[in-house]
């Protein structure tokens, strides 16, 4: 049974930065279900790119991987001989957790889960890498040099799939966007207060970007192909693809 999520159902006199403790892990599958437009989708869309761009031999990067949703759609989804995934989350709470959602399922493909900092690891011979709403929560400073670290790791051919909340350029439009996404989060039954007390939490953690900061950026790091392939709401998925070397 899944447990649901009433982390700020009730007042909290002293409301701390939202982060990805036991009580969250706890509910999580829950959570991101009913707060993230389109989640189900991308975790689809995810084993549909990896079924395309996974090589064989290479290695597969989950960035972020709280409960290991994409690292099992990825598994799911591989048919390439000799390619292992490499799952990585700084909560233990969430790993331990990981470890035993990833247990219920049969794979021969090798799954290593590992607690560590995502901007600390080293990225090598990748042909798919997964950042499923993590960038919005690394320091707005280290950024560049991930997705560098990730561009450089990645082999010719490689993709990686970045999910993440979005801020409009446009003020009207990104209220519109934040309101509607407000009146998703009460639709799948969350309270004023829920979502009141959800926003202040997270605002010194989840710092978004607009498309357009993070599309200039994946070039500035040498993505050459970069595109929105899904948003709802301010809530969307970019694809980034290294260019396929000229034989
Ligand atoms: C919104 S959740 C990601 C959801 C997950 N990718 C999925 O598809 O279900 C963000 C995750 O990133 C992890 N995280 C945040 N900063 C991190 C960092 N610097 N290194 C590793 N993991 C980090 C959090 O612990 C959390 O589990
Ligand atoms: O609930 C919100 O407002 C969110 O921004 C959703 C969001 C996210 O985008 O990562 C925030 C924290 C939780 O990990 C799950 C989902």
């Amino acid at each position: 049974m899944q447990s649901k999520d009433h982390i700020f159902a009730a007042p909290i006199a002293q409301l701390g930065d939202f982060c990805f403790d036991q009580k969250v892990a706890e509910v999580f599958p829950d959570m991101i279900k009913r707060s993230v437009p389109g989640y189900s989708n991308i975790i689809s869309a995810i084993g549909m790119m990896t079924a395309r761009f996974a090589q064989p031999h290479s290695q597969l990067y989950d960035l972020g991987c709280s409960l290991g949703a994409a690292t099992q759609e990825m598994r799911r989804n591989l048919t390439q001989d000799g390619c292992a995934i490499i799952a990585i989350d700084n909560s233990s709470a969430m790993l331990e957790r990981a470890a035993n959602h990833l247990a219920a399922f049969k794979s021969d493909v090798p799954v290593t889960l590992t607690e560590a900092d995502i901007c600390d690891i080293e990225i090598e011979n990748a042909s798919v890498v997964v950042l499923n709403f993590t960038l919005q929560f690394i320091a707005p400073d280290k950024r560049e040099a991930l997705l560098k670290k990730i561009y450089q790791g990645l082999n010719p051919g490689g993709v990686l799939i970045l999910s993440e909340k979005f801020i409009s350029a446009d003020d009207t439009v990104n209220q519109l966007l934040i309101d509607l996404h407000h009146d998703f989060k009460r639709a799948n039954g969350y309270s004023e207060l829920e979502v009141s007390q959800k926003r202040t939490a997270l605002e010194n953690v989840l710092r978004p970007d607009t498309p357009e900061q993070h599309k200039e950026r994946l070039a500035r790091v040498g993505f050459n192909h970069v595109d929105m392939w899904f948003q709802c709401f301010n809530f969307g998925s970019m694809v980034a693809i290294k260019q396929v070397a000229i034989k």
